[in-house]
């Protein structure tokens, strides 16, 4: 059994269509149960990824962050799905936030896309690597390296657990320049190459970063928790994840 990743990416790119229509007009905003925001865009980018899942793998199990397609039970495989995340970059306006389907297979993410629809970026991973779509439509592989330049790249989020990071930043004594990134773009900034590390020292939940660590891990980085283990998932397992530390 496995999934095709090109199926995921058709129907990430048609939540993404459906979540910029929402973004071009005016949000309106909920607040779900631990405060964080909800939009229509959150549940429009949930009923089509769901619906286009189970219409051509109708016996594979789908967690969202939104919606769950069954009964929670031990799947040895299933779809773990954040139909949009980065919901306050979104209500930002400031164009990061994505669109992420991962197929988890024994705890690890086998197969997954993250689509960027305000950047019209693409990162897609499988048992053939990590890519890049290019704006002609072609995929460039993604193989881990080193930042250009002499001074460690660090990512971190632009709206959660600033002051965790401010503390880490002032124990290194290498060189470095930190980006704020909002959403699991942060990780597709590390599989290019474009930053070396993504330190997280505060919640996120399995669906957050389940595809953006295929992306990663196909490319030749790693994502751990603090104690080197990497990072796994389950429909059974607590839904927050540990602290963790992406790299190239
Ligand atoms: N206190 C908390 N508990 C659980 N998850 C949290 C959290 N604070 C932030 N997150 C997660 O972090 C994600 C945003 O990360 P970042 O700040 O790096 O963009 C959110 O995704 P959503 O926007 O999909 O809700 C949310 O799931
Ligand atoms: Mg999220």
């Amino acid at each position: 059994m496995t999934v095709s990743v090109d199926d995921l990416v058709v129907i990430a790119k048609q939540a993404g269509e459906a979540i910029m229509k929402i973004y071009d007009g005016e949000i309106a905003v909920s607040q779900k149960e631990d405060e964080s925001p909800l939009t229509l865009a959150d549940l429009e980018a949930d009923r089509i990824i769901c619906s286009g899942l189970k219409k051509l793998y109708p016996e594979i199990f789908i967690l969202s962050e939104e919606s769950a397609s069954g009964e929670l039970a031990d799947y040895d495989n299933f779809f773990l799905v954040d139909p949009l995340d980065g919901t306050k970059e979104f209500l930002k306006r400031n164009g990061e936030f994505t669109v992420n389907i991962a197929w988890i297979k024994n705890g690890v993410a086998e197969v997954a896309v993250v689509y960027v629809p305000a950047l019209e970026e693409c990162y897609k991973a499988d048992a053939s690597g990590a890519f890049e779509e290019q704006d002609d439509g072609t995929w460039k592989k993604l193989e881990s390296k080193k930042s250009a330049g002499d001074k460690l790249q660090i990512v971190g989020s632009r709206s959660h657990g600033a002051e965790e990071m401010e503390k880490w930043l002032a124990t290194l004594t290498v060189p470095y320049e930190f980006l704020a990134v909002g959403s699991s773009l942060k990780f597709c900034r590390v599989a290019q190459g474009v930053a070396d590390v993504y330190p997280r020292f505060g919640p996120t939940c399995q669906w957050d970063t389940a595809a953006a660590q295929c992306i990663v891990e196909k490319a030749g980085g790693t994502v751990t928790d603090l104690n080197g283990v990497r990072l796994h998932y389950g429909v059974l397992r607590e839904k927050l994840n540990p602290y963790f530390i992406c790299k190239n």
